[in-house]
C-alpha cells in the first residue's frame, strides 16, 4: 500500500534489535485518517469473504482494529494479556510471548465473545515472530468459530512470523512488508506486493 509505505519511510524510525518505530502515527499516536485508508484497503483484499468478527490483541492492536470494525461493520474483540476480575470465569487462554515486552503472558478471551458461528478475521499492527496472530489463531481454534483470515498492518519480512502464518495456510494480508532495514542508516527496504 503506496501511502503506507511513504509513511512508514517519512516517519518511521528503525532502531537496534529489529525495531521499527512508527508510533507517531500507528500505535502511540494514531492517525485516524490514515487508519480509514488501511481499513479500506482490508476490506478490498478480504472482499468477498464473510466476516462476521474481529479479533485482536491489546495494546497496539486495539486502535485499528476498531476502525477495521466499523468498516466492516463487525463487532472488535481484543485478546486480553492480563487477568482482571471482571473476565474471571470462563475464557479462552493461551500463551503469547511478547515482542516489545521481552515476556509471556496468559492471553485470555471470554467464551462469551467467541464462539462456534463466529468468522474472524485478526488483525494486528505488526507480525514480527509470528507469536501474537499464533495466540490468536489458537483462540480461535479452540472456540470452534472459523479463521477467516489475518490483517497486518505492517510485516517485518525478513522475521518468521509471515512464513510461518502462511505455511499453515492462513490467508494473509501485509499492507507493507518491510524486506529490509538498518539500524545505522535508517534505510528500509519494502517488498515489491
Ligand atoms: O509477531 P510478533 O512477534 O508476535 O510481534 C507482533 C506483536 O508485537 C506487538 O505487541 P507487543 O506485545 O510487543 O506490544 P503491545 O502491548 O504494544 O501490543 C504488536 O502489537 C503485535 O501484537
Ligand atoms: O512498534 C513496533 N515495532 C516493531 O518493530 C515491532 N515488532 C513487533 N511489534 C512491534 N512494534
Amino acid at each position: 500500500m503506496q501511502l503506507l509505505e511513504d509513511r512508514i519511510r517519512k516517519d518511521g524510525k528503525v532502531r537496534e534489535g529489529n525495531v521499527l518505530k512508527v508510533d507517531s502515527f500507528l500505535n502511540h499516536q494514531m492517525d485516524v485518517n490514515l487508519f480509514r485508508e488501511i481499513g479500506k484497503e482490508f476490506q478490498r483484499r478480504f472482499a468477498g469473504e464473510e466476516i462476521t468478527k474481529i479479533l485482536t490483541i491489546e495494546a497496539s492492536g486495539i486502535g485499528i482494529a476498531c476502525v477495521v470494525a466499523e468498516i466492516f461493520n463487525v463487532p472488535v474483540v481484543f485478546a486480553k494479556k492480563t487477568q482482571t476480575k471482571n473476565i474471571a470465569g470462563d475464557v479462552y487462554t493461551t500463551k503469547v510471548e511478547s515482542f516489545t515486552h521481552g515476556r509471556v503472558y496468559d492471553i485470555i478471551v471470554s467464551k462469551e465473545f467467541l464462539g462456534k458461528g463466529d468468522k474472524v478475521l485478526l488483525i494486528d499492527d505488526f507480525l514480527a515472530n509470528g507469536k501474537a496472530l499464533e495466540g490468536l489463531a489458537t483462540l480461535v481454534q479452540d472456540s470452534g468459530a472459523e479463521l477467516v483470515g489475518a490483517g497486518v498492518v505492517i510485516e517485518k519480512g525478513f522475521q518468521i512470523g509471515g512464513k510461518l502464518l502462511r505455511d499453515r495456510g492462513i490467508h494473509l494480508e501485509s499492507l507493507a512488508i518491510v524486506d529490509g532495514m538498518d539500524d545505522k542508516t535508517g534505510e528500509i527496504t519494502f517488498r515489491k506486493q
